[in-house]
């Protein structure tokens, strides 16, 4: 099966710093992989390399064999190489439907018309009015996103990630700071994603891993140290001292 993405030896350094040590792995279609990781491990860091936002000291990225190592971050997006946006990066005073309609005239690359709503576009709207009932959130089309509650919010960066057609969807913890009784409907937004695109996803919280992840990569580090399917992940040893610790413990209980 194609790669949609693969590092190779991807190591990066601040200073005299080893944030990430050699790290290799690859992301093919449908894939739903989590990557998990004591604070400070490199999580982060690794989405920043993959997305282009800081360059590797040394190793390569590749999507479906050819080399992205040096491409601008628009260029990796253009690729469909896609973060979601985070909420301090929506615009809070425009409705739910401009903010997507704006990521989708960016890829379309169709300037904005001050004299008409670029909204309405018939093309643009089609778009972003099927993304928006394709993840449950149609009634909030005209809302303002500063209306919003926290958790809808973070479903508008989603939303604004599958505008700009992604093959590969990095998602720095989605459910950060949502209430627990909103966590369920961003698990729901994610599972609706589509199939065939690869999905990454950066996460502390474990049930929801175990939720969305069928792959798990474990850095530790600034090294992948463990990568396997979420229960394969909980029975190792060396995850669970590194990482899981009371958390497996209480799960293997159950
Ligand atoms: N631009 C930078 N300059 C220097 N050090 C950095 C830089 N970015 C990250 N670091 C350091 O790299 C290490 C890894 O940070 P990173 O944010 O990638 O970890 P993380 O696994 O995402 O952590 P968390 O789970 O707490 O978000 C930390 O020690 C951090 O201080």
């Amino acid at each position: 099966m194609t790669n949609l993405l693969e590092a190779r030896g991807v190591s990066c350094s601040f200073g005299g710093l080893h944030v990430t040590r050699d790290v290799n792995f690859k992301l093919t279609a449908g894939d739903r992989v989590a990557l998990i990781g004591p604070n400070g491990a490199g999580k982060t860091t690794l989405v920043n390399l993959i997305t282009g936002d800081i360059a590797p000291s040394e190793g390569q990225f590749f999507m479906g064999g050819d080399e992205i190592t040096g491409l601008s971050i628009p260029d990796r997006v253009r690729r469909g190489l896609v973060r979601t946006f985070q909420t301090t990066r929506l615009f809070a005073n425009l409705t739910v439907a401009d903010n997507v309609a704006l990521a989708i005239m960016q890829r379309k690359r169709i300037t904005r018309r001050f004299f008409s709503s670029s909204t309405e576009l018939p093309e643009v709207r089609a778009e972003w009015s099927e993304i928006l009932s394709h993840l449950g959130l149609a009634k909030l089309a005209y809302r303002k996103v500063v209306e919003l509650a926290y958790g809808q919010q973070r479903l508008i960066e989603l939303a604004i990630g599958l505008a700009l057609h992604p093959k590969v969807l990095l998602l720095d913890e989605p459910a950060a700071g949502v209430p627990h009784d909103e966590a369920p409907k961003i698990l729901e937004a994610i599972n609706r994603l589509p199939s065939d695109i690869a999905v990454l996803m950066i996460e502390h919280d474990m049930d929801l891993v175990f939720k969305f992840a069928r792959r798990v990569l474990v850095l530790a580090a600034g090294r992948l140290i463990f990568e396997g399917s979420p229960d394969e992940v909980t029975a190792d040893h060396e995850v669970r001292r590194a990482y899981l610790g009371s958390y497996a413990d209480a799960r293997r209980a159950t």
